[in-house]
């Protein structure tokens, strides 16, 4: 799949470019129009660069001094440090220039003072030494910035991000930390190390420049021409080569190889944990084992694919390198300035050249380490004030669905003390990326305080159709009303914290038992251990909770695992003893079945239904993995929490609801094809007296 521009370039503020295409191997690359320029310096490219710079500076400006109010200590004490060790080389080059200087001079005299040679060799130990010193000052400092910098964003980005709707939490360049380690996720962070590569760059060529100019205006011409061409040869070459074989300064490639896609799926199946319990459950390993299938098929695909490429196309991998001419030039600006320092001047050469050219050996590679680093993307202007601008837009973010401001219940009194209404008209949905309905030109009223049923057969629509009303999506065309008003007009915090969602495959949230029942209260109640009790029993699930080791306290293993996949706590090739040592000290989380997890889902919306002004209860098949005593048991709590809401029940078994059902939508192919009581549903002979006689003579 292709990824999609990140939320905040989706309105670009100038016309996009036009996309190029080419193939590598089995990759398909694409890249913009714009800056496929063959050369960085093209005024285009910088004019583009300057604009993106004067547009994102702010942004830069603004995190710069958060940070620095956030810490000031440790901010300048980082700084300073950045600036010590970026001058570093240039002060090493300085001294090298010194004693070659001295060198020189007493090549020329014949005569030599000890005296002066040993100070500038303490000089140069004494510098390296608070060197070293420096550098420990700066990862102690970075250190205290990083803890400083979680605490102080990672609060901003969960309230932005609670806020975001489901789309903006999906997309592809996800604005919020979503994929990575929690331990390494210190956002601001890489501002604080572009800033410094940045600063340490730029401070590092402009003093390496100055020593070198100020070394070589000792010399004598030819050989002071010499020295400043090759000192400005490598600069030049390294500024004009292309970063890659394309051009561009970005570019995105993917694949469509059939041979290749098997092989990676192949690949999948085999070696991730995830799939490993239930390829052994439904008894697959064995027989997709080598001698059967998999290693065979792998083998065929490879054939299939044969010798064409399938490395990734990265510059660095040798994927899509530049043309050789830029690397044999780089080579010899870097590499051979000595060689063709003595093939140019030959009949010059004398005791003075060999200072000469030890200055310009290290001069050289002084300055390509500099002006490599400089050209790395992470550490261009460009990238620092870009990664400002993400941080301040995510946590600014703002959900994209349109947002309303009446309270709920609305507060001029159409709000029923019986319970939520509801009315559908017209509604359609297609979900992205999708061509049809998944629900399609719905229309009906539901009553306050009625109880309904929606019944149909799989993938006809009921759930979609539900998810309208927590505003999961919004409708692809029609309206739907909640107490005679638009549901885009009420503040949709508020009126979700009136409705009580209890899905079919409810998740397991990274906290406590105690926390999963009582999480999504209303702030202004306290969460009493009584109440968390009472509705641990309502759902069912006090006898499973009082076999936990840790009871309320204990931690349940979670639906989704941020730092899945990754290791925990681990440095270097581990011993046994070492990894015993890890599973001592790693906090094991208890996995609880199916049907529990649907108890606790309902313990929690009873807690809910207890605690909050709750108006509309939506029972979408959360009652499908539990034993028939457990379903009757919550079926029945649920009808006995009735007063004051309306509620509705997706099921498949309706058979023991349809007495108490004020009405029935049955559902086909997206929309309601019957809707009416079970009595007059049953009369027309249709599609729900179907299901309804399917279920009572099995
Ligand atoms: N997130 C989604 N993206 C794309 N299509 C979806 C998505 N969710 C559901 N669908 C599709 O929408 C249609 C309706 O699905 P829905 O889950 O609403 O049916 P349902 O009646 O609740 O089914 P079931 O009884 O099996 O739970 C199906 O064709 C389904 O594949």
């Amino acid at each position: 799949m292709l990824p999609v521009p990140r939320a905040t370039e989706a309105k670009p503020t100038r016309t996009p470019s036009r996309l190029r295409r080419r193939k590598h191997g089995i990759y398909e690359i694409a890249f913009e129009d714009d800056v496929s320029t063959q050369w960085q310096w093209f005024p285009n490219h910088i004019f583009r660069s300057m604009e993106d710079i004067t547009r994102t500076a702010p942004y830069a400006i603004r995190l710069f001094i958060e940070i620095w109010m956030l810490a000031p200590t440790a901010f300048s004490a980082y700084i300073l440090s950045v600036a010590w060790s970026s001058v570093s080389s240039a002060v090493n080059l300085y001294f090298l220039s010194v004693l070659l200087h001295l060198l020189d001079d007493s090549f020329t005299s014949g005569t030599l003072d000890p005296e002066i040679y040993r100070f500038v060799a303490i000089a140069w130990l004494s510098f390296t030494l608070i060197s070293v010193s420096v550098h420990r000052m700066q990862a102690t400092s970075r250190d205290t910035l990083c803890t400083r910098l979680r605490a102080h964003f990672i609060p901003q980005l969960i309230g932005a991000s609670l806020r975001a709707d489901l789309f903006s939490m999906q997309d592809f360049y996800s604005l919020f930390p979503v994929t990575t380690r929690f331990e390494s996720e210190f956002p601001g962070g890489s501002f604080i190390t572009q800033f410094s590569q940045l600063t340490r760059n730029a401070l590092a060529f402009i003093s390496q420049v100055a020593v070198l100019l100020h070394a070589i205006s000792y010399k004598q011409r030819p050989e002071k021409d010499v020295l400043v061409f090759f000192c400005v040869a490598y600069p030049l070459v390294r500024w004009f080569a292309p970063q890659n074989g394309i051009g561009s300064s970005a570019y995105i490639f993917w694949t469509e190889n059939s041979a290749f896609r098997r092989m990676k799926a192949l690949f999948g199946l085999t070696f991730c944990p995830q799939y490993r319990s239930d390829l052994i459950l439904d008894g697959l390993t064995s027989c997709i084992d080598d001698q059967a299938g998999v290693a065979i098929e792998y083998e065929k695909s490879a054939k299939e694919l044969g010798d064409v490429n399938d490395s990734e196309p990265y510059p660095w991998s040798g994927g899509l390198s530049r043309h050789w001419i830029w690397d044999f030039l780089m080579n010899i600006t870097v590499d051979l300035p000595l060689a063709i320092y003595a093939l140019t001047l030959p009949t010059r050469l004398s005791p003075t050249s060999i200072t000469s050219m030890a200055l310009l050996q290290q001069a050289t590679s002084l300055l390509s380490l500099s002006i490599g680093e400089y050209s790395t993307d992470t550490s261009s202007l460009n990238g620092l004030c870009a990664y400002a601008k993400w941080l301040y837009d995510a946590i600014h973010h703002r959900s994209s669905m349109p947002q309303g401001t009446e309270p709920y219940p609305c507060t001029d009194k159409k709000s029923s003390e019986k319970g939520m209404k509801i009315s559908f008209k017209g509604v359609c949905l297609q979900y992205p990326g999708c061509h049809h309905d998944a629900v399609r030109d719905v229309s009906f009223e539901i009553q306050p305080g009625q109880l309904v049923l929606v019944v149909g057969v799989n993938g006809s629509g009921k759930s979609s159709m539900l998810k309208l009303l927590a505003r999961l999506f919004d409708p692809s065309k029609g309206q739907i009303f909640v107490d005679d008003k638009p549901l885009t007009s009420y503040d949709a915090d508020k009126l979700r914290a009136a409705m009580s969602f209890l899905p079919q495959a409810p998740v397991v949230y990274p906290v406590s038992v105690r926390e999963n029942i009582s999480l999504g209260l209303l702030s202004n109640h306290d969460v009493d251990d009584k109440a968390v009790e009472e509705a641990a029993w309502r759902g069912g699930c006090s006898q499973w909770i009082s076999r936990l080791n840790d009871l309320y306290d204990t931690q349940l293993q979670p639906s989704f695992d941020i730092n899945s996949g990754w290791s925990e706590g681990m440095y270097g090739i581990l011993s046994e003893g070492l990894k015993d040592e890890l599973a001592r000290n790693t906090v094991t989380k208890v996995s609880i079945s199916g049907g529990e997890k649907q108890r606790l889902a309902a313990a929690r919306t009873f807690m809910r239904l207890e605690k909050n002004n709750t108006k509309l209860v939506v029972v979408d098949e959360a009652t499908s993995s539990l034993d028939p005593v457990a379903e009757r048991d919550i079926l029945s709590e649920f009808r006995r929490s009735r007063q004051g809401k309306t509620l509705i029940f997706v099921t498949h078994r309706f058979h023991q609801l349809v007495r108490d059902a004020d009405q029935i939508l049955c559902m086909r192919n997206g929309s309601v094809i019957e809707c009416g009581s079970h009595e007059t549903l049953l009369g027309l002979d249709g599609e729900y007296a179907r299901l309804y006689n399917a279920q009572t003579r099995v």
